[in-house]
């Protein structure tokens, strides 16, 4: 078995799941954040800087690392974990997002999908066996099925059409999947914002018994209530005994209601992304470095925070490596921002725990405010 879930309990308060994720490179205790690392490195951490903010797992990409340095030169370097130098465990998109949303889409077949890559313009073509050799090849843990992640808004029948073709797509990739003892195949649920629709594809991919789910097709755009009100009426009747992944949910208020309604895992670019343009997700809200209020600023970023950024730097120094255009500047933001998600999440654990995450949900907005980041 190349993962085994463990549920731990319910919170009482919220429904929200504690659980424990078994794999082949170690445990994953969940709900949990996973830092995206998109080109086999977390930008500007080291796994050792990454294993000090305690990251169990992270992520990667098929398309991007298909594109660059090429799978076979992964596989001939040992695997992606070898190559990357991450002994704990990785989980990898199968591409088809990135291929929608990144590469010059030129069409979508029965087959596969035809692109243009982002690089170079080269002329590409994945299919569903071929996004399974690619992630047989970088050897995660954890891959996902090839799919399409309809567009929002999109309509009904597109949707329809599109989520049958997943389905069918989902299939030929557990046909082609080889390693399972070694790497487990999570099938991605779409279905748009319909209900029927989102009902169909789970109960479709039901029975193709996938060790784990993901809930796809959201985060593209449509207004929180929307996604959480798709969860709402998608998460109930996924299996309780295997992990189910939110894809591309990240914010902190995302993450917390995400957890309320059943979700295990989470990734999102924005604690990366925005660290690096000298963005600061703290306790108080967001802060933006650069901003002049912060030129004799001499506490810390985040007086609650305990991390090495908060406490060795103040925001007056901050300011000046990001005015400086200094690298220690977005390394120093970047670890900040994984930290305070990955502490996030541990709080909401230990609220489940003592099922208190409604209280804790009130308490975080209280501070942070409702606001997004
Ligand atoms: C941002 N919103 C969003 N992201 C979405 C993603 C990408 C998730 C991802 C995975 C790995 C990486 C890596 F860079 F770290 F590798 C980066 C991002 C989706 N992925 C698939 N397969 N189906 C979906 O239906 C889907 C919906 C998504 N909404
Ligand atoms: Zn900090």
């Amino acid at each position: 078995m190349a993962i085994k879930y463990e549920f731990i309990k319910e919170c009482k308060q919220s429904g929200a799941r504690l659980g424990k994720l078994h794999t082949p490179h170690g445990v994953i205790e969940t709900p949990i954040f996973m830092p995206v690392g998109t080109q086999a490195t977390v930008k500007a951490m080291t796994p050792e800087e990454l294993k000090d903010i305690k990251a169990q797992i992270i992520l990667s990409n098929t398309y991007h690392l298909y594109l660059r340095p090429g799978h076979k030169l992964i596989e001939k370097a040992g695997g992606l974990h070898t190559f990357m130098n991450w002994d704990r465990p990785i989980l990898t998109d199968s591409g088809g997002f990135q291929v929608f949303s990144l590469g010059d889409l030129r069409k979508i077949s029965e087959e596969g999908v035809e692109f243009r890559s982002h690089l170079d313009g080269s002329k590409h073509f994945i299919s569903p066996e071929k996004a399974v050799e690619i992630q047989n090849s970088l050897g995660s843990d954890i891959m996902m099925v090839f799919d399409e992640c309809a567009p929002y808004p999109a309509d009904r029948q597109y949707v329809k059409n599109s989520l049958e073709r997943t389905t069918r797509w989902a299939k030929r990739c557990k046909e082609a999947h080889k390693n399972t003892d070694k790497q487990a195949l999570f099938g991605i649920i779409q279905g748009g914002m319909y209900e029927d629709l989102r009902k169909q594809s789970l109960e479709e991919l039901l029975e193709l018994d996938f060790p784990g789910y993901a809930v796809g097709g959201l985060s593209v755009g449509e207004p929180k209530n929307l996604m959480y009100e798709v969860l709402e009426y998608t998460t109930p009747f996924m299996p309780k005994d295997k992990p189910r992944y939110l894809m591309g949910v990240g914010s902190p208020d995302c993450l917390i209601e995400g957890t309320i309604r059943g979700i295990d895992m989470f990734d999102c670019v924005l604690p990366t992304r925005i660290g690096r343009n000298g963005t600061a997700m703290t306790s108080q809200g967001k802060i933006v470095i650069k901003n002049a209020i912060h030129t004799e600023a001499f506490e810390a970023l985040d007086p609650e925070c305990g991390c090495y950024t908060c406490k060795n730097y103040s925001r007056a120094y901050l300011r000046h490596l990001f005015k400086a255009n200094e690298v220690l500047g977005l390394r120093l933001l970047t670890n900040h921002n994984l930290y305070f998600l990955l502490k996030l999440m541990e709080e909401v654990r230990q609220a489940i725990r003592e099922d208190r995450l409604l209280d804790y949900r009130n308490d975080f907005f209280a501070k942070y405010g409702y606001d997004n980041i």
